[in-house]
């Protein structure tokens, strides 16, 4: 047996297995010609599984460009993309619309509730889309869901009778009820006082130590991405950097050196 080629291989699959999404070579360009754009040039990325990954970066960088093809809500230019074992790419609207309903969530800045659905309406609306009821153990999680965000006093309650804090926290339960793979979370504290913000942040970071919910953020705010685990620096679409932990003053001077060459 060789040896040599077996051990490499294996440890490739190993860390792919770690994966909960990928992409490889990724560009995306729009416009032709004088007026070309390239928001995404060759970017090679893995969002570990069980992980709360922050991706940061200056206006304009491809955050939400990237965010967007990951998710199967926008096609790139080339490159492949990966959620788990399944090639993106590959797939027809029909599938991607299954693929984001079944194994991905999402929360918005703008928290996107159903503003005619009371709080447990918005919360089984996952489940109504996809033309079924919970599972004696996803009401399970359900439950437990609703007591973890605090928002048993408010299940009657419509969205608009709630605070900018309380909404989102229905949207991230929303975003958890169905167990996602991986759940996308663009600028969620964008529109929530500072306080208010950092409680939603915390919110996500408990999902992911105590649920192991894998968790994309895509944020400008070094706060914001001072909660993750890992955070991801794309600047002019492509990534420059890729570290574990750092802290809201490390990440806001990082920045600061990014849009000081840009
Ligand atoms: N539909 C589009 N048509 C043309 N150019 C676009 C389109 N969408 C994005 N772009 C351009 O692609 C680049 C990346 O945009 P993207 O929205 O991904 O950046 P971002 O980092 O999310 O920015 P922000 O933080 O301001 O939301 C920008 O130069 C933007 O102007």
């Amino acid at each position: 047996m060789d040896i040599t080629t077996t051990i490499p291989t294996v440890g490739a699959e190993t860390a792919r297995a770690s994966l909960v999404a990928r992409v490889e070579n990724l560009t995306k360009s729009y416009g032709a010609h004088g007026a070309r754009v390239d928001a995404l040039r060759e970017v090679t990325l893995g969002i570990r599984r069980g992980e709360f990954t922050a991706i940061m970066g200056p206006s304009g960088s491809g955050k939400s460009t990237l965010m967007h093809i990951m998710a199967g809500l926008d096609s790139s230019s080339s490159g492949r993309v990966w959620l788990g074992d399944t090639e993106i790419g590959g797939l027809g609207d029909e599938q991607l619309t299954l693929l984001r309903r079944r194994r991905i969530g999402f929360v918005f800045q703008a928290f996107n509730l159903v503003p005619t659905l009371d709080v447990e309406g918005n919360l089984l609306l996952p489940f109504e889309l996809d033309g079924r009821t919970p599972s004696a153990r996803e009401r399970e999680w359900i439950d437990e869901l609703e007591t973890v965000l605090g928002l048993d006093p408010r299940l009657t309650h419509r969205p608009h009778e709630l605070s900018g804090g309380q909404q989102q926290r229905v949207a991230i339960a929303r975003a958890l009820v169905t167990r996602p793979e991986l759940v996308f979370a663009d600028e969620p504290t964008g529109n929530l006082d500072s306080r208010t913000g950092r409680e939603v942040l915390q919110v996500l970071q408990t999902a992911t130590r105590s649920y192991g919910q894998s968790i994309a953020m895509v944020t400008h705010d070094p706060i914001a991405a001072s909660f993750a685990d890992r955070v991801v620096f794309l600047a002019d679409g492509r990534v420059v950097a890729d570290r574990t932990q750092m802290d809201a003053s490390e990440i806001a001077s990082f920045m600061l050196s990014i849009e000081q060459v840009a």
